[in-house]
């Protein structure tokens, strides 16, 4: 079965299909009286070069949802695509591929391999996919993360918001089809968490990057171009052009 939303003009199809998308998704962990379903029947796009964040009270489903769409996570029922591809379909070692050529991550944690450096991180990915570098790319990323100096630290020698910019100069010089980032600010200051979102979001404007950001935190939401909004593993409704204010309202009607 082809994606959602695929027309029947082939030189539209490209532009039109979102970057990534969910139909019916279900996920239930455990089984019997243990049984919970994290997912229950979601079914969301995800534009190409927009910036969305998922939202939604402590176990609404915002992880698990992520993890699916990411291929971390196997799903009970229903589909995943990254850009044409149907990741439910896939066995592992595809699974494997696509995770590591059309997909970006940054974590809360930043997970960087702390006997390398900076520059052997931000790298490492492509060069475990057999792909050189584009090094006007490379140069942009470190250039405008501020990074240039710091190519040759190890993780332990960079501040918490430098190793984050690390990890996101990781994601993107792959040029994926998703960068998906889960709590990418919980464990920085709101300085550097200021500049590790603007950067996220220069990365959708300027270099068409579609990200999706999983996150508690009305002012890194407001970055988005969109919220999307969960409520017991369901969609519960989204917000254009987010602000502070209209994010803590719809939270605060869904008693998050
Ligand atoms: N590995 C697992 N085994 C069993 N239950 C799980 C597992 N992972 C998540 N769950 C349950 O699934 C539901 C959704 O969890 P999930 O982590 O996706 O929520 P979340 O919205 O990301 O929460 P938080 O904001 O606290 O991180 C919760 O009820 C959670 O307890």
């Amino acid at each position: 079965m082809g994606a959602p939303q695929a027309v029947a003009l082939p030189q539209q199809q490209a532009a039109q299909q979102p970057a990534a998308a969910t139909r019916e998704l279900v996920k239930v962990y455990g089984s019997g009286e243990a049984a919970v379903r994290a997912l229950d029947g979601v079914s969301v796009q995800f534009g190409r070069a927009q910036f969305t964040a998922i939202m939604g009270a402590s176990g609404s489903g915002k992880s698990t949802l992520m993890h699916c769409m990411a291929g971390l996570d196997s799903a009970t029922s229903g589909q995943v695509w990254v850009g044409t591809t149907e990741l439910t379909r896939l066995r592992d070692a595809q699974l494997t591929r696509v995770r590591r050529d059309q997909i970006g991550f940054v974590f809360q944690a930043y997970n960087l391999l702390p006997q390398l450096t900076a520059e052997e991180n931000i790298l490492l990915p492509l060069q475990l996919a057999g792909r050189r570098p584009d090094a006007t790319l490379f140069n942009h990323l470190i250039e405008v993360l501020g990074l240039r100096s710091r190519l040759k630290h190890r993780p332990s020698q960079l501040s918490g918001g430098q190793q984050q910019r690390v990890a996101v100069a990781r994601a993107l010089v792959s040029q994926p089809a998703v960068v998906f980032a889960d709590e990418p600010t919980g464990n920085l200051d709101s300085r550097s968490g200021a500049e590790v979102l603007s950067f996220l979001r220069r990365s959708v404007r300027e270099l068409q990057q579609t990200v999706v950001m999983v996150t508690h935190d009305p002012v890194a939401a407001s970055y988005a171009d969109r919220v999307v909004l969960l409520a017991d593993g369901r969609l519960a409704g989204e917000i254009h052009q987010p602000t502070q204010d209209s994010v803590v309202d719809a939270l605060r009607g869904l008693g998050a």
